[in-house]
């Protein structure tokens, strides 16, 4: 077997996801399983979708930009807004200010639907992600055909050669792929694979763990000509200045805006204080 010299740079070896990621990416890719036949008919649906709104485009400009997410609950907090109404809660981020809406899919631990993200995406103007743990291209077609202009891909949940396949399949949809990381070796990963837009997670989803130092830790790390975003735990307007000062391109906020009493008034807040950001990367 090779060694590493010190030139050469250190590929992990590939390794399932644990804990709640493990669990929740197998099943995924049960659910992917069980419509895989349907390919041929999403197709045919995807083609009279409503057409992409390019995300890219959405979360780039001098400002730190807000993706506000639907999320009924979550697998750390269990339920946290059991009878969230999607659309009017969707219309309220984009009255906000939102510069795209990210929608929960999984309908275990996250409450969501497929249902939702095409009702989202019916009612709104800017681009709406499918938020889920996809592996399989079927669900990528799923989502074109619910509307979604972009798609979450969670690094971790995806074997080497699956990462580039996902990205690229994405791409000739039309979806543009948000490639979720949480350190370096998996920002290695998502650019090796052509990852344009690049999220960091605070949250470990194997251990559910949040720390919110990650994704100002690593940010600067994402090359200028991606867009960076930082996902996961932040409450408040306050909480917005570390991924800015880093050079965050964008926030995704989920929890915060999702129990907020007066939702529009809280990504109003949020995307203030994105307002007074320059990017630095
Ligand atoms: O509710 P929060 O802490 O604002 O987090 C939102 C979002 O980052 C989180 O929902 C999330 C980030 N990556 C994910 C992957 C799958 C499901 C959910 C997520």
């Amino acid at each position: 077997m090779q060694g590493f010299s010190s030139k050469t740079p250190e590929t992990p070896v590939w390794t399932e996801p644990e804990g709640t990621l493990g669990q929740l990416t197998r099943e995924a890719h049960a659910r992917a399983m069980a419509v895989a036949d349907r390919l041929e008919a999403l197709k045919a649906v995807a083609r009279d979708a409503r057409p992409v709104v390019p995300f890219h485009q959405a979360l780039t400009g001098p400002h730190l930009r807000v993706i506000a997410e639907v999320k009924r609950a979550s697998p750390s907090k269990g339920t946290i807004a059991p009878g969230l109404d999607a659309v009017g809660q969707a219309e309220a981020y984009v009255r906000g200010g939102a510069a795209a809406i990210s929608v929960l899919t999984e309908p275990t631990r996250f409450g969501g639907s497929l249902e939702d993200l095409q009702a989202v995406a019916a009612a709104v103007q800017v681009p709406v992600i499918r938020k889920d743990f996809l592996v399989h291209p079927v669900q990528l077609w799923e989502a074109r055909a619910a509307g979604a202009s972009a798609a979450l891909l969670i690094v971790r949940s995806l074997a080497p050669s699956l990462l580039p396949l996902l990205i690229d399949t994405a791409r000739e949809i039309g979806l543009e792929p948000l490639v979720e990381i949480r350190d370096l070796v998996e920002l290695e990963r998502a650019l090796a694979a052509g990852a344009s837009v690049i999220g960091v997670n605070n949250r470990n989803l194997e251990s559910l763990v949040i720390d919110t130092a990650t994704a100002p830790a690593i940010i600067p790390h994402i090359p200028s000509d991606r867009v960076a975003v930082a996902e996961s735990g932040m409450q408040q307007p306050d909480d917005l200045h570390a991924p800015r000062d880093a050079g965050a391109d964008a926030v995704l906020v989920g929890s915060a805006v999702s129990t907020a009493t007066d939702p529009e008034a809280q990504v109003r807040a949020l995307a203030a204080i994105a307002r007074h950001a320059t990017a630095r990367r």
